[in-house]
């Protein structure tokens, strides 16, 4: 059975373990990080190579990391810079909560409807195996879809409110995809922070 409460959501699902806090941050929190991580962060829009063709990312990122190991997914290698105050404020409070480390956040922002990010796994090598995944939802909300790579019954979606935590664990990486869908709907903008523990290899 799922249990449910107004403060976590444990969902039931095979080959992963999925949490889901909807009011990790209050609404006064949760707009003042937004207004900050919108003015402070140096967004970069990386170029990526789908089938030796070259397309703009469709989202801005940048990557935040304790050490200087670079981060390298789809055809993109990140470096990281130093942690700011208020980012790393926020990791100490997840792992509070989480009982869980970690040293590298990727921030995305998507900037309206037309912004997205495709069907995938965080697999990469330098997350070892079944990595903790937190990722913090501010701004707009959007579905989150995830489907099992087997068990095609296996699909499902989640509206990430404004100020929620939502936690990726269990093998979810290697037998789950997830995504956030363009809409056409006009939207705000949303940012996006995935913490998680990068393993020297
Ligand atoms: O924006 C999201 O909620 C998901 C981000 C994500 O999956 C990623 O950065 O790997
Ligand atoms: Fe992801």
């Amino acid at each position: 059975m799922d249990l449910f409460s107004e403060e976590k959501q444990v969902f039931n699902l095979p080959d992963a373990e999925l949490i889901y806090y909807p009011n990790f941050l209050s609404k006064q929190e949760a707009d003042q990080l937004f207004d900050t991580l919108k003015q402070e962060t140096d967004w970069q829009e990386d170029d990526i190579k789908i089938f030796g063709k070259v397309y703009k990312q469709p989202r801005l990122t940048t990557l935040y990391g304790e050490n200087n190991q670079p981060y390298a997914y789809s055809s993109i290698t990140m470096n990281p810079k130093p942690f700011t105050h208020e980012v790393k404020a926020i990791k100490t409070k997840i792992e509070t909560k989480t009982e869980h480390q970690f040293n590298t956040v990727l921030l995305n922002l998507y900037r309206n409807g037309n912004d997205s990010n495709g069907w995938h796994a965080d697999n990469e090598k330098e997350l070892g195996k079944n990595p903790v995944i937190a990722s913090l939802t501010i701004g707009e909300e959007r579905p989150f879809h995830f489907k099992h790579r087997k068990f095609k019954e296996e699909r499902h979606k989640l509206i990430l409110k404004h100020g929620s935590l939502l936690i990726m664990k269990g093998a979810m990486q290697h037998h789950w995809l997830h995504q956030i869908a363009k809409t056409k709907k006009a939207i705000g903008e949303r940012i996006n922070l995935t913490f998680r523990k990068l393993v020297s290899l």
